[in-house]
């Protein structure tokens, strides 16, 4: 088995410098803030990786958002999100990460994920474990649906069919009833709670594979269990995840949620006017008829 510990260290050193980034300046409106902040941080990121390893391929937010084919292949390929919370970090909500996945074979090697704000480095290399700042990290292992504190996302939908959804999902889980339903605005650090046992499961429907690629194999290392939102395999171009203490959460919150359709992350943009857009909103057929006969 090739060992991409290397990879991993050099990919924790350029997290944490590009983190340093703090001293951005507001230029216009906060949305060029944060444009020019995000883009910033994904260059010195692949700047930096790729001088050290040329031969490997880059799946980023920034350069998928400028138009970039989003392809995961079998090549070595880094899947970066430069600014987990872009919401938050405008707001100077203290949940900001950089995430950081390393693939091969289409199989995620290694997660890193930066909380910048709370200077919290999250990592794990598949089969060594996971750690928080260097300490092993463990799932709660909780079992029992209704002693759950469940994170999940509001999300950047706005259309009726994913607001109702959304907002229905959280009803059913509060109804169960389960401690309590969280949200801190970045999927990663969602993830990583999970991870570190301060919350039992997540759950979230169209994110993208950046957002979640590195906490997903945190996770797993600490113990707990990744799914599709339906519980069966997870697929991280999917946009659909659970995230779990164990699989009796993770399939009693399978039982209880309803997806909204979302657009694969490695299909192809809309086209709009004859232009490729950067489009991957959630779109499409409204729900599936069996959903209606999910447990309450
Ligand atoms: O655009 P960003 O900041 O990289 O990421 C988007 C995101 O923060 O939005 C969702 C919640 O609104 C999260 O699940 C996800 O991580
Ligand atoms: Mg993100
Ligand atoms: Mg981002």
């Amino acid at each position: 088995m090739a060992d991409w510990t290397d990879c991993l260290n050099f990919g924790i050193s350029v997290a944490k410098r590009a983190g340093e980034q703090k001293e951005v300046k507001l230029k216009s409106s906060p949305a060029d803030l944060v444009t020019e902040t995000d883009q910033r941080v994904e260059k010195i990121l692949i700047s930096a990786i790729s001088t050290r390893y040329p031969q490997h391929r880059f799946i980023g937010e920034e350069s998928v958002a400028a138009g970039e084919r989003l392809q995961l292949t079998d090549s070595p390929t880094w899947i970066i999100d430069p600014i987990d919370g872009t919401v938050n970090f405008v707001h100077r909500f203290p949940f900001v990460a950089i995430s950081i996945a390393f693939a091969v074979n289409k199989q995620t090697e290694f997660g890193i994920v930066y909380s910048c704000v709370e200077d919290k480095l999250f990592h794990a290399q598949r089969g060594r474990g996971a750690f928080l700042n260097g300490e092993p990290l463990h799932v709660s292992g909780q079992e029992d649906i209704s002693r759950c504190v469940v994170v999940t996302e509001i999300g950047a939908e706005r259309d009726d069919l994913a607001l109702s959804t959304l907002t229905s999902n959280i009803f059913r889980l509060l109804k169960l009833p389960v401690h309590g339903v969280r949200a801190l605005g970045t999927a990663a650090v969602d993830m990583c709670q999970v991870a570190m046992g301060g919350a039992d499961a997540y759950y979230h429907i169209g994110m993208h594979c950046w957002d979640i690629a590195a906490s997903a194999i945190i996770v797993r290392e600490a113990g707990g269990v990744v799914t599709d939102t339906d519980g069966g395999w997870f697929d991280v171009m999917s946009r659909r995840v659970i995230a779990a203490s164990s699989s009796a959460v993770a399939n009693r919150i399978a039982q209880v949620i309803r997806p909204f359709p979302c657009r694969r992350d490695d299909e192809e943009p809309l086209q709009s006017g004859g232009q490729l857009t950067a489009d991957r909103k959630c779109a499409g057929p409204l729900m599936k008829s069996d959903d209606t006969n999910k447990t309450h």
